[in-house]
């Protein structure tokens, strides 16, 4: 029975990885270059989620500032999911759905990028979070699933959007850390060329 159930998410994963490839190369590749173009100029990457979604903000950050699987010099990527202290103090002091878009007004200038991650499109803090990133002029890459939700509607043409074609958290969450390792991989290929395992 157990056995069953984990084989099905292992095929359902698979099946969906394989079957979303087509829709979401283009829009990775976008992201890339929105990204490498952003890091090129001195602007930095700005990364907000929630649950499962705030993990991926730190897996990206954390590949962007050490590294992915080349040496090379850090870059600037920062989680707005991990200091304890302005998520509790905006939290409580204000609303939870202003812990990421105060940090975006801390941080944020125009030029930068907002990677915005919600499988659902609908959590509050993130969207809030890009309204403050796009009256700052960032642009704003966004992982989502389910129909990209009101997220999807927000964006302008100058923004990306991926939107995983699946409505289960868990299996949009699994393409979502794929996406990342293609964007840190994309952001390697255009800083040396090539690939690291060709
Ligand atoms: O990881 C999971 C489920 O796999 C959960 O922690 C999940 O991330 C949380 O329920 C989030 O609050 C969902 O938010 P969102 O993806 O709809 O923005
Ligand atoms: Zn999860």
């Amino acid at each position: 029975m157990i056995n069953q159930r984990i084989l099905a998410h292992f095929h359902e994963s698979a099946e969906l990885k394989a079957r979303a490839a087509a829709d979401l190369a283009e829009p990775i590749a976008a992201a890339v270059e929105l990204m490498f173009s952003a890091l090129s100029n001195g602007n930095k990457i700005l990364a907000c989620g929630n649950g499962g979604s705030a993990a991926d903000c730190q897996h990206f950050a954390a590949e962007l500032v050490g590294r992915f699987e080349r040496e090379r010099l850090p870059l600037p990527a920062l989680a707005l999911t991990t200091d304890t202290s302005i998520i509790t103090a905006v939290g409580n002091d204000y609303s939870y759905n202003e812990i990421f878009s105060k940090q975006v007004q801390a941080f944020g200038q125009a030029g930068d990028v907002l990677l915005a991650f919600s499988t659902s499109g609908n959590s509050a803090n993130v969207l809030a979070a890009i309204d403050v990133a796009l009256e700052r002029d960032m642009r704003v890459v966004a992982l989502t699933g389910k129909g990209g939700g009101a997220m999807g509607k927000k964006l302008t043409e100058a923004d990306v959007h991926i939107c995983v074609p699946h409505d289960r958290t868990a299996r949009i969450q699994e393409v979502h850390l794929l996406t990342i390792h293609c964007l840190c991989d994309g952001i390697d290929v255009a800083l040396f060329g090539g690939d690291a395992n060709d």
